[in-house]
């Protein structure tokens, strides 16, 4: 099969992409990607290190208010659909496959309009609006929740697959994470990042409950700031004695997530779609600490479902201070039961045969060609 990604801006878009496209690799051998994204988002830099063709069009996002910048981000968008036009009928694919983001958009579009299958991957629960404008020109929609399908009521079909960034982390190797940090296979490991672009309020904390890292021995930390704040942190990290003892480790970013995941006993993060489809797959224990700045409040929504299910504990921006994350941290570690049940809790929510759902999709629709 011949497969062309779309989706970017952020990691939540990226992944499932890059997850769906593996997926189908694995499935039929002799599968070419291409991935089609902008040079603004981090798939520019995410996406050719994976070793997967890259091929860029540019656009802007559409505001919610009528401007004059709307007026351009139409040109900007009729543009980016010549382009992929173009991109299209080079490449030929059997199929197009959009995961949210402004890049989507003209894709997506451009790929219904020459009359090649389409699908496009929603991972929250409420849609983002690229993938509400083109639910009316694909083939079939795939939802991460239930309750989504009533979003896309334009759309010719849509059913229900999970995160197909669940499937791929089923492939991570723990010893390879905990080797890829300098550590030995079975290192207590607590990994703490703010979804794929780092979040202030994390990092702050995290910086503040380093000097009381000392009262958990054994346990290593493994800090992922976000690419725009990692200088600043590990400047400032470096002053620490957990720093200089090692205990405290800080990276810019993790281009073997799943690995690393696999090798964590704690996570501390956001409540991304990805990221939370990942760590239920896995069965990994977590604090979540949802990003009060997303659309419809979702990642409280997201972190919350993983409360009532006993998989996770919640610490809510406001509330968070170095102390209290301390108190949060500790008070998982030194409860090996605790911790079990959470991660076992969170082991049933996982989907784990999400991406093999869409792959199987994408066979359906692409026959109809
Ligand atoms: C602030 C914001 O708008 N966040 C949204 C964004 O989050 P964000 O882009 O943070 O998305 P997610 O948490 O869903 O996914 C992050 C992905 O990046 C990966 N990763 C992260 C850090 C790293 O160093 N290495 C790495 O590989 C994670 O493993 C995961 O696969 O998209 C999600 C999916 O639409 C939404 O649910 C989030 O609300």
């Amino acid at each position: 099969m011949r497969i062309v990604l779309t989706g970017g801006g952020t990691g939540g878009h990226i992944y499932p992409a890059v997850a769906i496209g593996r997926q189908a690799q694995e499935q039929a051998p002799g599968t070419e990607l291409l991935y089609i994204g902008t040079t603004r988002g981090l798939e520019n830099r995410i996406v050719p290190k994976l070793g997967i063709r890259f091929e860029a069009v540019e656009i802007t996002g559409f505001r919610r208010k009528l401007s004059l910048e709307n007026v351009k981000t139409v040109v900007r968008f009729l543009k980016g659909v010549k382009r992929a036009k173009r991109l299209l009928r080079e490449f030929k694919p059997d199929v197009v496959v959009g995961t949210g983001g402004y890049v989507c958009g003209p894709v997506v579009y451009a790929a219904a309009k020459l009359g090649i299958p389409t699908l496009i991957h929603e991972q929250n629960v409420i849609p983002g609006l690229t993938n509400q404008f083109l639910a009316r020109y694909t083939d079939s929609v795939a939802v991460s929740f239930p309750d989504s399908e009533r979003h896309f009521a334009k759309a010719k079909r849509t059913f229900y697959a999970g995160n197909p960034c669940a499937t791929n982390v089923m492939r991570a190797q723990s010893d390879k994470g905990s080797a890829s940090l300098g550590l030995q296979a079975g290192s207590r490991i607590v990994l703490v990042f703010g979804g794929s672009r780092g979040a202030k309020a994390i990092n702050e904390a995290m910086l503040d409950m380093a000097p009381q890292l000392h009262k958990l021995a054994g346990v290593h930390f493994v800090f992922v700031p976000g690419e725009v704040y990692y200088e600043d942190v590990k400047r400032r990290a470096e002053q620490l004695p957990a720093y200089k003892s090692g205990q405290l480790q800080v990276v810019a970013y993790l281009h073997n997530m799943p690995d690393v995941l696999a090798a964590s006993q704690l996570v501390v993060s956001r409540s991304g779609a990805s990221t939370i489809a990942e760590m239920t797959a896995l069965g990994v224990p977590s604090i979540l600490i949802p990003s009060p700045n997303v659309t419809n409040n979702h990642q409280e929504a997201n972190a919350r479902s993983l409360v009532e299910a006993g998989a996770a504990t919640m610490v809510l921006e406001r509330e968070l201070s170095g102390d209290r994350l301390f108190e949060a941290v500790s008070s998982m570690l030194n409860d090996e039961k605790k911790l079990a049940q959470t991660g076992k809790a969170a082991l049933t929510l996982g989907m784990p045969d999400s991406a093999v759902t869409i792959v199987d999709e994408l066979k359906r629709i692409s026959k109809k060609k």
